[in-house]
């Protein structure tokens, strides 16, 4: 079944009844005029080429309050950060949201005394919207589990998401970093499909035994990670009904367990989907569900053939050829086409029309048809700005997907005492679980083996290493075994660490989005965490031009007796 813009518009006024207000205008179709709290702070709702946003947030830095070591500089120049005082972003925002340890775990220690003590970092409760899962429709055997791996509220995007992927709808999925978007996508889908599907009649004559859902993603890590999800929702006995299709592992391991397991979902990097697809291994004709995700990433040119061999072969009605004359749509079978990122820039709303039937933009507590989107006015510096550049809508991308729980700092240091800035920051800021990121991968090693040697536990990942080297190396940074990860590009997407609370840049990340992926390695779900960038004094202009793109304060600081100083922003100009 699809419903009409008409009705999803319907929806939508269900779904945003309890909080938010909508009205349908004659040339703005869609018009927020409040959204929930902690969305607030993010949303901007696109509306016909205007973007609103709305600064009325609730969602506070305050109540994410810092324990870091602060002091005053020159007294009137520098800024305490972390204390009561709530930085400018915050002053805007009023509702101090409640805070729980909801979810937190405690540390595993296989740890000597001397080393690392993993800290449980808090959960910002305002990210849930009201609705249990049970609200959203999810059949009671999903329920069941999710409870059992001590999931019971959903969060906004899933509140929005869930709903509409269960009625059908090709959907574009945009939250920021660490905002639950994984299971947004996958609980609907495992309400359709598997053991704890939702009953139908056609149970018992139901004979489908093929893949029923495709999951892609850029990275072996980010692949591995959502099989892991998939895996911990459908529990121990039916776990073989993932399977992973990644780059870097055995191929014909993976098209025996195919053959063997029957898998019905699978999840894999565009190049090693695409090659076994072809090998004829693997069968998706039949398949009802196509998600991408990091989707920005995968529309990159470096996918482009594999990424057409998926889009053209998932789902596609069996007795039609590519070269069919009716078309990509029309080929098409009941698939639905899912795509997700914290990035969304307008490429993708445009792929995402011309690869789905009447598909819609599913932010927290907003769904908007994706017809109605054009490409957005600049929200950030009108000066910089040509309002029809596709740069433009890759910065307003960036702006959406950072966690609003972050702080952001950066520091001068010559290059050679980069490692031991870091060290210090680390030290100032008491963070634990640390992600440091580099440009190339061969000074990795070098950093690592200086952190080490001033008695800091550090490990270094990247792709270099055998898939199995990475696993390990990702295990043990998880299990607190090491307090620094040093890393490259291939952890800046998708990464989920969540007790990691402080990003470094060792070395700039080359634009907007770039730093936002980044970034988004912490503050997971809400909890507080804190981005440095340590750059020699002739990059800084690159750090104000980030600033300036991503709309969020990027402040000056020191580290200096174990503590953090952060200046004034005239101190360095
Ligand atoms: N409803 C929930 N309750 C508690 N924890 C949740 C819930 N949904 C997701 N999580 C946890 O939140 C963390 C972040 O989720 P996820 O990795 O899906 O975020 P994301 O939005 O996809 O981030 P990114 O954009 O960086 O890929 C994960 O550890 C996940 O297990």
């Amino acid at each position: 079944m699809r419903l009409t813009v008409g009705q999803v518009h319907r929806h939508v006024l269900a779904l945003a009844s309890s909080r938010s207000c909508f009205v349908l205008g004659d040339n703005l179709p869609l018009r927020m005029l409040s959204l929930p709290r902690a969305v607030r702070f993010h949303q901007t709702a696109w509306l016909g080429t205007e973007t609103v946003q709305d600064k009325s947030a609730s969602l506070t830095l305050a109540s994410l309050e810092g324990q870091n070591k602060v002091e005053y500089g020159k007294k009137e120049k520098a800024t305490r950060i972390g204390g009561p005082k709530p930085s400018s972003r915050a002053s805007a925002l009023k509702v101090k949201p409640k805070v729980s340890s909801f979810n937190s775990k405690p540390a595993k220690s296989t740890l000597p005394k001397s080393a690392v003590v993993k800290k449980t970092l808090k959960i910002d409760e305002s990210l849930f919207s009201a609705k249990s899962f049970e609200e959203l429709g999810l059949p009671p055997l999903l329920i069941d589990r999710l409870n059992k791996e001590g999931l019971s509220t959903p969060t906004e995007v899933q509140s929005a998401a869930i709903p509409i992927i269960s009625q059908k709808h090709d959907a574009v999925i945009q939250s920021y970093t660490g905002s639950g978007k994984t299971l947004a996508y996958l609980l609907p889908i495992l309400s359709e499909i598997g053991p704890l599907k939702r009953p139908t009649e056609q149970d018992g004559s139901d004979k489908r035994s093929g893949v029923e859902a495709v999951i892609v993603a850029p990275s072996r890590e980010l692949g591995m990670q959502i099989v892991r999800e998939v895996e911990k929702i459908l529990g121990p006995n039916d776990k073989r009904l993932v399977q992973q299709l990644v780059g870097g592992a055995n191929r014909s391991r993976q098209e025996e367990a195919l053959k063997k397991n029957k898998p019905l979902i699978v999840v894999g990097t565009p190049g090693r989907i695409s090659e076994i697809s072809a090998g004829g291994k693997l069968h998706t004709h039949g398949c009802r569900f196509l998600v991408l995700d990091e989707v920005d990433q995968l529309l990159s040119f470096n996918y482009r053939e594999d990424m057409h061999r998926i889009l053209e072969h998932v789902g596609r009605k069996s007795g039609t050829s590519s070269r069919d004359i009716l078309g990509p749509l029309a080929r098409r079978s009941e698939r639905q086409t899912i795509l997700v990122s914290a990035t969304i820039p307008f490429s993708v709303i445009r792929a995402a029309r011309s690869w789905g039937h009447d598909p819609v933009l599913v932010r927290a507590m907003s769904v908007v048809p994706l017809d109605s989107i054009t490409v957005p006015r600049p929200v950030l510096s009108q000066t910089d700005a040509n309002p029809n550049s596709p740069s433009n809508s890759v910065n307003q991308a960036a702006v959406d997907s950072l966690p609003p729980s972050l702080e952001h700092y950066y520091c001068i240091s010559k290059a050679q005492h980069k490692v031991d800035t870091l060290r210090r920051c680390i030290h100032a800021l008491e963070a634990q679980t640390v992600i440091a990121f580099m440009n190339n991968t061969k000074p990795l090693k070098d950093v690592v083996f200086k952190l080490e040697a001033r008695g800091m536990k550090a490990t270094e990942l990247h792709g270099d290493l055998g898939k199995l080297a990475r696993s390990t190396v990702l295990k043990k940074f998880k299990d607190g075994e090491f307090r620094v990860l040093v890393t490259n590009e291939l952890s800046a997407r998708g990464l989920d660490v969540p007790e990691c609370d402080l990003v470094i840049n060792l070395d700039l990340p080359t634009d907007s989005t770039h730093y936002a992926h980044r970034a988004g390695r912490t503050g997971r779900l809400g909890r507080k965490g804190t981005v440095v960038t340590i750059c020699e004094e002739t990059e800084t202009f690159v750090v104000r031009k980030m600033r300036k793109q991503l709309a969020v304060p990027i402040k000056p600081c020191e580290f200096t007796e174990g503590k953090l100083l952060v200046h004034n922003e005239e101190d360095v100009e």
